[in-house]
């Protein structure tokens, strides 16, 4: 899972230590008077313990004593990463995380606070404790996918009962197979689950939901196909009321005739329902496609947190780091198999250690 995306992160960690590994080579007497002005740039000679207010003095210490004084900061461990140096390790990244889908806008934060982070510090520490380009990736990272976070199980635990939760999304994407395995997940958890069929667009939906609902052991609420997607979640919803139901997993159609004709009948059910939790599901492998579908799907109703399936046919990650930062939604939980365990919940400090080890 996210191999590619584990990949490009480990190389840009492996640039910066090999800057920081070699002395400012080219580290002309000007560009360090001028850097020496720049903002974390330089840093070294306010730094310095020893005369640190003739550092900048060029009485004292002349442009031409410059790089004597960068050679002894470099030998003593105290000369930092410049900007300069770092311009190019973080050129690739940005596009490495472009070609693997990551959205633009996100890709730019993720360099941007490496940036931040990375400028200034010094040398020996990015050559020596390799934790520091580590951690400045896991912070960066982590800025962009711990987004709206909530925490699924103790939402379930707190909330009034039944609980009502509805997925949307496009077809083919697993949502109807999500559903079966949030299912599964929450009965394993002693809640008492019902199902509800919202997909009454397309043909076989009753009898694919009623096969996952055998399976598992849980009932099924569905209308005849054409019916009003609205009125069996309703259905579904007096139901729980009645048997003492906890919880109500309701799907939806994930095309109709136009787009409009699909975000109308999920603003229907939104009005008419007033779903207690709204799950965008799309495939991890879909990328930018998924993020553009997240943010529309917000739109039209909005959404509480994602789940993304084929995590583990996925080796990008454009979307897993995108989608939360884009929809300020947070993905809940990674598809990553067909199986119903194959559900786990989406931690981010999980997933930024297994990025970055
Ligand atoms: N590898 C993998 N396959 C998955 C995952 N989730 C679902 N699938 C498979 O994706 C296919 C589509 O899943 P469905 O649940 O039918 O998709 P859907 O979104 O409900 O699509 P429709 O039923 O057409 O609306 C099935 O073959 C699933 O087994 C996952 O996390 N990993």
């Amino acid at each position: 899972m996210f191999d590619s995306l584990k990949e490009k992160l480990g190389k840009f960690k492996d640039d910066v230590e090999e800057e920081a590994d070699e002395p400012e080579p080219d580290a002309e007497p000007e560009d360090a008077a001028v850097e020496s002005d720049g903002d974390a740039a330089d840093a070294p000679a306010a730094d310095a313990s020893e005369e640190p207010d003739d550092a900048g003095d060029p009485e004292v210490n002349p442009k031409g004593d410059s790089l004597t004084e960068r050679a002894k900061l470099f030998a003593s461990g105290q000369a930092k990463i410049t900007e300069a140096e770092l311009e190019e390790p973080l050129e690739q990244l940005e596009f490495a995380l472009l070609e693997g889908d990551v959205e633009m806008s996100v890709a730019r934060d993720i360099v941007e606070q490496l940036r931040e982070e990375l400028v200034g510090t010094a040398r020996a520490q990015v050559k020596t404790g390799e934790i520091v380009v580590e951690e400045a990736i896991g912070n960066a990272l982590l800025d962009v996918i711990d987004v709206g976070g909530m925490d699924f199980d103790e939402e379930i635990a707190a909330h009034e009962k039944p609980i009502t939760i509805i997925f949307t999304g496009v077809n083919g994407v697993g949502k109807t197979t999500t559903i079966a395995k949030l299912g599964k997940y929450l009965d394993d958890r002693g809640y008492d689950v019902v199902l509800a069929n919202g997909d009454t667009y397309r043909a076989g939906a009753n009898e694919q939901l009623q096969e996952h609902a055998d399976t598992l052991d849980l009932k099924l609420i569905s209308h005849e196909q054409g019916g009003d997607p609205a009125a069996v979640i309703y259905d579904a919803v007096e139901y729980a009321e009645a048997n003492e139901v906890d919880v109500v997993l309701g799907d939806t159609a994930g095309r109709l005739h136009t787009a409009d004709d699909l975000m109308a009948q999920l603003e229907k059910i939104d009005r008419v329902v007033g779903p207690d939790m709204t799950i965008f599901a799309d495939e991890a492998v879909a990328g930018q496609d998924a993020t553009h579908r997240a943010k529309q799907f917000n739109d039209a109703a909005e959404i509480d947190g994602v789940v993304l399936t084929k995590a583990d046919a996925d080796s990008q990650g454009g979307a897993a780091i995108s989608i939360a930062e884009v929809t300020g939604k947070p993905i809940l939980f990674l598809g990553t198999g067909q199986g119903y365990d194959d559900l786990e919940t989406f931690d981010p400090e999980v997933i930024v250690e297994r990025l970055t080890e």
